[in-house]
C-alpha cells in the first residue's frame, strides 16, 4: 500500500463522521446479526512480527466480520495493520492465535494447501498495483482462476472475454496489460478476481493508483459485480473518495479496532 499523508487520513475521518457511515468491527454483536448472511468472522487475532529477534505486536486480539452483500471499509493509520489482517482473512498469511471462518469453514487451522483450496474456490484478491501478469494477455489474466480450479483453457477463455465484457474491455480481450491503462489494469483485476464467484472479495487499496473517474468506475463495478453474487466485500483503502461506497467502516490502531 502507498504511505499516505496524516492530511488524506484525517480527510477519510472527517468524512466519516460527516456521510455517518456505520463503524464497528465487533462480532460480540453477533446475537443481533443474521448468521445466516456471515460470510467471514474472525476472532481474537493476535499477529507479531519478530523485528531484530524482538517480538512486535501488530494485531492485538482483533474480532471482525463482514455479512452476504456488505461492503466493509478497513481504515487506519499507516503501520496500524489492515494489510497484515486482509492477508491474514484471505489465508495468505497465518496469525498466531485466534479464529478465522469463511463461509462457515474454519479456516485457521487448516494445512497449507487446504487453505490455498479455499483461497483459490471463496476468495477473490484486488491490489493496489493490479498485479496482473505482464506476458498474459486481459483474457488469459482473467481466465486464470477458473483454469486453476481445472476448467479448460477454452471454456475459461471464453468466460474471461464475457466477463471483460461487462467491465467495458471487449476490445481489449487480447491486450497485454503493459498496453493498458491503470485504470483499464484494475478492471482486468477486478473481473480476475470476481470471475469464480467467491463468496469474499478483500481489495487492498483498490483505487489508490487510479485517478478519480477511473477510482470511481472501478468501484462501481465492484459493487455491482459482488452484488450479483451477494458475496462480502472488505476494502482497506485511505482514498476519502470513495467513501460513498462503504457499508460500514472499521479503524483500526494499536493492534485493534476503536
Ligand atoms: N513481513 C513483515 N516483517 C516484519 N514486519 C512487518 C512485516 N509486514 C508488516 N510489518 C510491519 O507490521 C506493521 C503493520 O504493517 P501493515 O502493512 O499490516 O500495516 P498497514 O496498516 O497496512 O500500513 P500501510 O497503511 O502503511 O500500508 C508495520 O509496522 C510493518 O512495518
Amino acid at each position: 500500500m502507498s504511505n499516505q499523508t496524516s492530511a488524506d487520513l484525517s480527510s477519510l475521518s472527517a468524512t466519516v463522521v460527516n456521510v455517518a457511515v456505520p463503524s464497528g468491527a465487533r462480532s460480540e454483536d453477533a446475537a443481533t446479526r443474521d448468521s445466516e448472511k456471515n460470510i467471514l468472522t474472525a476472532n481474537q487475532i493476535r499477529k507479531s512480527y519478530h523485528i531484530g529477534g524482538e517480538p512486535r505486536c501488530v494485531l492485538n486480539g482483533v474480532n471482525f466480520y463482514a455479512d452476504a452483500d456488505e461492503c466493509v471499509f478497513l481504515s487506519g493509520p499507516s503501520g496500524s495493520g489492515k494489510s497484515t489482517l486482509l492477508s491474514i482473512m484471505g489465508c495468505l498469511l497465518e496469525c498466531d492465535s485466534g479464529e478465522i471462518s469463511i463461509a462457515g469453514q474454519r479456516v485457521d487451522q487448516l494445512s497449507v494447501s487446504k487453505r490455498t483450496r479455499v483461497r483459490r474456490q471463496s476468495i477473490g484478491f484486488v491490489f493496489q498495483r493490479f498485479q496482473l501478469i505482464r506476458g498474459l494477455s486481459a483474457e488469459d489474466n482473467v481466465a486464470v482462476p477458473l483454469t486453476l480450479q481445472g476448467m479448460s483453457l477454452a471454456e475459461a477463455r471464453e468466460k474471461a472475454g464475457e466477463l471483460l465484457g461487462r467491465v467495458g474491455l471487449s476490445l481489449h480481450r487480447r491486450q497485454l496489460p503493459t498496453a493498458m491503462s491503470p485504470g483499464q489494469c484494475q478492471r482486468v483485476a477486478l473481473a480476475r478476481a470476481v470471475i469464480t464467484k467467491p463468496k469474499l472479495l478483500l481489495a487492498d487499496e483498490p483505487t489508490a493508483a487510479l485517478d478519480g473517474k477511473s477510482g470511481a468506475e472501478v468501484m462501481e463495478l465492484m459493487k455491482e459485480l459482488v452484488a450479483e453474487t451477494g458475496s462480502a466485500s472488505v476494502i482497506v483503502t485511505h482514498d476519502p473518495r470513495i467513501l460513498k461506497y462503504a457499508d460500514r467502516i472499521c479503524e483500526i490502531e494499536n493492534g485493534q479496532f476503536k
